[in-house]
């Protein structure tokens, strides 16, 4: 007999199923947050300015992500329109020690960090006597630890209501209906969720859990759950000869305290510097300097914490990128177009972008075979090309 195939469970993503995600740029305040959004978004929505809680309500900007597969596929169809792929980022007021008491500007930035799907952390890594800061002197350890305890004590709050009213509907539960048996299940998780935050001091995108867990996870909407990318913020001199006295400590902290979790210098010195220029003279001044803009990294990075990945359609009209959530079905990446192409979902005629490229053109990947029908039980890829077919 041949050996059993191992069944091995899909995991369920932490988060929102929802292929409409949002990362929000989080730190301590006066750290140049507001800036960054602004050189990102290449606007000036952001409220930028030399004083702490200059921002207060959260801007909002869609930023394209740099994807090179999309140059490719727009040279070769040269369509009229055309869209790439979008990050969502918000740019969020910032938050002090004892937030999540109420001081600064308190609880109203906790539930704009809650509205977001992901973190950009910055942390203040520049030395400079003219840009105040909060806590007197720099120190990105220190900021870290305020943030991390801040969100994490908001967690606790939040998992410490949320678990008396489940013992409390839970007094009278038997071991026999399946309702119950559920509902006690639930009440585990939450008191594992509880632990994790209080006993193993972890983040809870930190610990492993189960896809019955992760439901319940996902349910509780938890600060910490959501995945943080840290972006280091240096002087335009430290990040060029990419040396800074922190740096160092600040990846040993990551690596102690949140480990895996992606860290990028940056510098919004320079990356103003080089957003007023015109694209020309933006490249010239990198290959002057000898360093790259950072953004491009930071954006693709924010992205894939959120675990996003793209399709494309493609034809003269228009060829477009589709931001779906990594294990998306084929007619819910369908349905990202129109809700009829889910609702009518008949199939899709999919190729992958690197049998494109090899092929030259749709003609010779169709004559190769490559050019695949997928039912509706085919789960995307990053870089499919699709043409879904829906009935009337
Ligand atoms: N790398 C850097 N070098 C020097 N100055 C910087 C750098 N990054 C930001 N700044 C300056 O820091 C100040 C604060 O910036 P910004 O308003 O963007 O901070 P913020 O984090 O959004 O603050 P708030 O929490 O008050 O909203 C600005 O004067 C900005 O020019
Ligand atoms: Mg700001």
């Amino acid at each position: 007999m041949p050996p059993k195939k191992a069944v091995v469970e899909k995991k369920t993503l932490l988060g929102r199923p929802s292929n409409n995600l949002r990362i929000g740029i989080v730190g301590v305040p006066n750290v140049g947050k507001s800036s960054f959004f602004n050189v990102l978004s290449k606007t000036d929505l952001g409220i930028a300015r030399n004083f702490p809680y200059a921002t207060i309500n959260p801007e909002e900007a869609r930023i394209p992500v740099p994807d090179t597969r999309f140059e490719w596929l727009c040279d070769v169809y040269k369509p009229v329109s055309r869209i790439p792929a979008f990050l969502t980022c918000i740019d969020i007021a910032g938050l002090t020690a004892g937030a999540s008491t109420g001081a600064g500007l308190g609880n109203a930035f906790l539930s704009h960090v809650r509205a977001v799907d992901g973190i950009f952390q910055v942390v203040r890594a520049f030395d400079d006597a003219e840009v105040i800061h909060v806590e007197g002197e720099v120190n990105p350890i220190r900021d870290m630890e305020i943030i991390q305890t801040e969100l994490r004590l908001k967690d606790i709050e939040w998992v410490e209501k949320a678990l008396d009213g489940l013992k409390k509907s839970g007094r009278a539960l038997g071991n026999t209906s399946l309702a119950d048996r559920a509902k006690k299940e639930e009440i585990a998780s939450v008191e594992k969720v509880y632990k994790v935050l209080t006993e193993e001091n972890k983040d809870i995108r930190k610990a492993e859990w189960t896809n019955k867990e992760v439901d319940v996870v996902n349910g509780l909407q938890l600060l910490t759950a959501k995945p943080v990318t840290y972006l280091v913020n240096l002087s335009e001199k430290d990040y060029v000869r990419k040396k800074n006295k922190w740096l160092p400590k600040i990846k040993a902290w990551i690596d102690e305290n949140n480990p895996g979790d992606p860290l990028i210098p940056f510098s919004v010195a320079l990356e103003e510097r080089l957003v007023n220029l015109p694209e020309e003279e933006a490249a010239e001044e990198q290959t002057k300097v000898g360093a790259q803009s950072a953004l491009p990294k930071i954006t693709q990075a924010g992205y894939s914490s959120l675990d996003l990945i793209r399709y494309f359609t493609c034809g003269p009209d228009e060829v477009r990128a589709w931001t779906i959530r990594r294990g998306t079905k084929a007619p819910q990446a369908a349905g990202v177009i129109h809700t009829d192409f889910e609702n009518k979902f008949v199939c899709g005629e999919i190729m992958t972008f690197d049998d494109l490229k090899e092929y030259g053109s749709e003609a010779a990947v169709k004559a190769a075979g490559k050019l695949r029908q997928q039912g509706k039980p085919y789960e995307m890829v990053d870089g499919d090309i699709a043409y879904w077919k829906a009935g009337a």
